[in-house]
């Protein structure tokens, strides 16, 4: 079903897409990771994190986020993101690249690690404004996401599922996707009911996002 739009709401959506754009020019920096609950740092600003399973594109979607190829580091083996990495946009937003979950080939210490500290992260973290959950399109939502899922809801932690290498989806497959997805998130508290969709790879969705996470920034500092 699309939604109709009128004059004030295609105002209100390019308003949105412009404080996207301009957040976004500003400089982005790597700030510190942190490899333990105490290496966590403290800013006086809002943060974004990005979850997901392994590979699914969370330090690709920061790189596109930023429009910086290496600001993140991504592979193509699963469990590149070993640390919480902190990245300060614009002195107006941080956003923290986490690592992945779902890696069947990680030790049983490294889970336990991931566990311990990305799931600390998540749910108690008073400064964390929105949880980005990176879903690979291709793949949908698998059991492990859903535990995730579960344990925000439980923590009333918002957060926006996005659904990612759109590229490597052809229209039908990914629009029955969107619909699944959709689904599944109406029953769930902290979600936002709409999913997005992005690629990475094309720059699918990056504007969209940009605009929704131009909502959560420090308002800019008044001229
Ligand atoms: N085709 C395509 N490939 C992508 C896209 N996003 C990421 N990739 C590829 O997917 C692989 C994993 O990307 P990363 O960004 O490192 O994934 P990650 O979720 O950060 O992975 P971990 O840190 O290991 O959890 C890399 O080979 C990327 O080039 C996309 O939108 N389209
Ligand atoms: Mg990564």
């Amino acid at each position: 079903m699309t939604e109709k739009s009128s004059p004030a709401a295609d105002a209100a959506e390019a308003a949105a897409l412009e404080a996207g754009r301009l957040l976004f020019s500003r400089e982005c920096l790597f700030l510190v990771s942190a490899a333990d609950e105490k290496q966590l740092p403290s800013f006086a600003l809002s943060e974004v994190a990005f979850a997901g399973r392994s590979n699914v594109g969370k330090s690709s979607l920061v790189n596109a986020l930023t429009g910086r190829k290496t600001l993140a580091r991504t592979s193509n083996t699963p469990g590149r993101t070993r640390l919480l990495n902190f990245f300060e946009l614009g002195e107006r937003l941080i956003l923290v690249d986490l690592p992945g979950y779902g890696y069947a080939r990680a030790s049983k210490t490294d889970i336990a690690q991931w566990s311990k500290l990305t799931r600390g992260y998540l749910k108690g973290r008073a400064q964390l404004r929105r949880v980005c959950l990176l879903i690979d399109s291709r793949h949908g939502l698998k059991a492990s996401d859903k535990q995730v899922m579960d344990e925000l809801d439980l923590a009333a932690v918002s957060y926006q599922v996005i659904l990612t290498k759109a590229d490597k989806m052809k229209a039908g497959a990914l629009a029955r996707m969107v619909e699944e997805t959709g689904k599944a998130l109406a029953k769930r508290p902290a979600a936002h009911p709409d999913c997005l969709v992005t690629s990475a790879e094309k720059g699918t969705g990056i504007d969209s996002l940009r605009a929704a996470l131009a909502a959560l920034a420090e308002p800019p500092a008044a001229e």
